[in-house]
């Protein structure tokens, strides 16, 4: 396997006394696009919640390019250089889609005081710089006819490639997404994952994906995890997984797999 990148080792999570993930191994190589599946309420979206520290782990250890970042805050995750781009966009509404992904991009210039002030012209080659970073992702997407309209305007899957976009302009080396086919249409989903797949091979990112559109994410992953009621039960390679017992009984239920095993 790939160097590590991040690993989780025994992690739970607690809500109250639900335990919604009961003691998860996981792990993720450089350069390693890796598919996270089960069924719905398995824990899959608080897994992904707690490594990024949205909702901390009750307990366990998470490590991300050498350093422990269970106690870190998100701003602190995203500054190692891991982004994500969660099931609910968090956009500006009212502000454009161009802006929307320049302001969403790492040291932002704007952000930096000596560069406006002093450096006017490097502050204007960076602005041209993710701008144009900004306009090859949005076209690249599908939704570079949106340039300059309100975020707010767009409908709900095109606020979610807006949200992809925007997570890609800081050039993380890992992204977790969740979902990110949902409630896009086939041709655009099949897009999406294109890119992830461009996106690996030529900036070496890694990638942690939860996708419920299973024929996309196999046909993408290196390596999947399948989850049930809070547990990893499965993992291997995609073909490896679609061919394992545990992964027809997960999905379809233990009477089925007995009934198609007599
Ligand atoms: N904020 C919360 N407070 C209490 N319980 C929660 C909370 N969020 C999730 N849960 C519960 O934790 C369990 C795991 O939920 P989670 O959303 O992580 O599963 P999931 O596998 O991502 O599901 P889906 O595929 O439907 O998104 C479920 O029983 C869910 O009801």
């Amino acid at each position: 396997m790939a160097e590590s990148l991040l690993k989780v080792e025994n992690l739970q999570k607690y809500y109250g006394g639900l335990c919604a993930v009961a003691g998860v191994d996981l792990e993720v190589g450089r350069g390693q696009f890796v598919g996270l599946v089960g069924p719905n309420g398995c824990g899959k979206t608080t897994l992904l919640s707690s490594i990024y520290g949205l909702r901390p782990a009750t307990s366990g250890r998470v490590t991300f390019a050498g350093r422990d970042i269970e106690k870190m805050m998100p701003h602190q995750i995203y500054d190692l250089g891991m982004a994500n781009a969660f099931q609910f966009p968090r956009l500006f509404p009212t502000m454009s889609v161009l802006d929307n992904m320049i302001i969403a991009a790492r040291n932002q210039p704007g952000d930096n005081i000596f560069n406006s002030l002093f450096r006017r012209g490097a502050w204007h080659r960076d602005e041209d710089r993710l701008a144009i970073r900004a306009m090859e992702l949005l076209e690249l997407l599908n939704i570079s006819h949106l340039t300059f309209s309100k975020a707010g305007e767009m409908s709900g899957g095109q606020q979610k490639l807006l949200e992809i976009g925007r997570s890609l302009m800081s050039e993380p080396e890992l992204l977790l997404l969740d979902e990110p086919a949902a409630g896009v249409n086939p041709v655009l989903g099949k897009q999406i994952f294109e890119e992830l797949d461009r996106l690996k091979a030529e900036k070496g990112m890694s990638f942690l994906v939860i996708e419920h559109r299973l024929e996309l994410l196999m046909a993408h992953a290196d390596w999947v995890y399948v989850m049930d009621r809070g547990r990893v039960v499965l993992q291997g390679k995609p073909e490896q997984v679609v061919n394992d017992p545990v992964f027809f009984e997960v999905y379809i239920g233990s009477g089925a797999v007995e009934a198609g095993n007599e």
